[in-house]
């Protein structure tokens, strides 16, 4: 791997020139602040150490990348009786869109929409108070990083509860199906503050490390999920982790990927490394345009894509 770091520079150089950086999320003010020119990459092989460049030890907003902790946290409580409230297909719509919820019966399409992710954070509130359900998440992302470091930015926390109302509308809608059974209140409070979590490329890679490794984290040695759990939400990564540009993140990349507005991906190479990407500029699809930019000159470089 240690011939991977020249590589990480030339894309960080190659990007860092490029006119079109896409645009910052603006619809919470706390996002709008970062800026269009930051770029980090991150790649954490499955042994030895993690090999990054450009701005990878700041930290930043994982928005919907948590989506893929949260998803993981459920099957491990409730196992596939997660797959009862959510589907597995495609949406073809926004990530916020809400609709498919009435023509099917409230059932969002897959986990990583919005209106998925709120029924996941459901089944984790269980019957738990929400601060409580926070803190079990934030622990669970922390133990995956091994990273204790990790924090939720309050003020991004605050700044989505107060333009939440999209959200809170899916919620509203779910529950008048019984697919939500907590008040959507609680839920989004607690979806808000996973969306606030803030990491670094680097401690992004290693929480993935597991997705890499048949479900077990190399790092710690600990077993995650099992080998098919893996594989599963590998699978749903690549179908469903970047919305209605899922198709053409597969055509382009070729790998299980979760995007988040803070302009995040994290992508799984199976059995060889983890890959972490930060470039807040998205794409019309809420995208990182020059992050999945970087990801296709990587795998053109290193052939790492799933379809050979
Ligand atoms: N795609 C995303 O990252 C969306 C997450 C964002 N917090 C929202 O709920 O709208």
């Amino acid at each position: 791997m240690d011939s991977l770091k020249p590589l990480l520079d030339e894309i960080v150089a190659d990007l860092r020139a490029r006119t079109d950086k896409g645009r910052v999320a603006d619809y919470i003010p706390q996002l709008a602040k970062v800026s269009a020119d930051k770029f980090a990459i991150a790649v954490a092989p499955l042994s030895g150490p993690v090999v990054t460049a450009g701005d990878a030890d700041e930290p930043f907003s994982i928005q919907s990348i948590s989506k893929l902790f949260t998803l993981t946290l459920a099957l491990g409580q409730i196992g596939d009786r997660v797959w009862d409230r959510v589907g597995r297909e495609p949406s073809g719509n926004a990530f916020n869109s809400i609709v498919q919820l009435e023509h099917e019966q409230g059932r969002p399409r897959n986990p990583f929409v919005n209106a998925g992710a709120i029924a996941v954070t459901d089944i984790i509130l269980g019957g738990h108070r929400p601060k409580e359900a926070i803190g079990e998440i934030l622990r669970f992302v922390r133990f995956l990083a091994n990273d204790d470091a990790i924090n939720i930015d309050r003020l991004v926390a605050q700044s989505e509860q107060a333009h939440g109302d999209r959200n809170m509308a899916l919620a509203h809608f779910m529950r008048s199906f019984g697919v939500i059974q907590h008040p959507p209140a609680e839920v989004l409070g607690v979806y808000f503050h996973q969306c606030a979590i803030a990491m670094n490329c680097r401690q992004l890679a290693q929480a993935g490390l597991f997705l890499a490794a048949n479900g077990r984290n190399p790092l710690t040695g600990f077993n995650v999920v099992s080998s098919p759990r893996a594989r599963r939400i590998n699978a749903l990564m690549m179908t469903c982790g970047h919305y209605d540009g899922a198709g053409d993140f597969a055509f382009r990349v070729g790998l299980p990927g979760k995007s988040g507005v803070g302009g995040g991906i994290l992508a799984i190479v199976p059995n060889r490394a983890v890959v972490a990407v930060w470039a807040p500029g998205l794409d019309a699809n809420g995208n990182s345009l020059l992050g999945t930019a970087a990801l296709e000159l990587l795998v053109q470089r290193t052939g790492w894509s799933v379809f050979g």
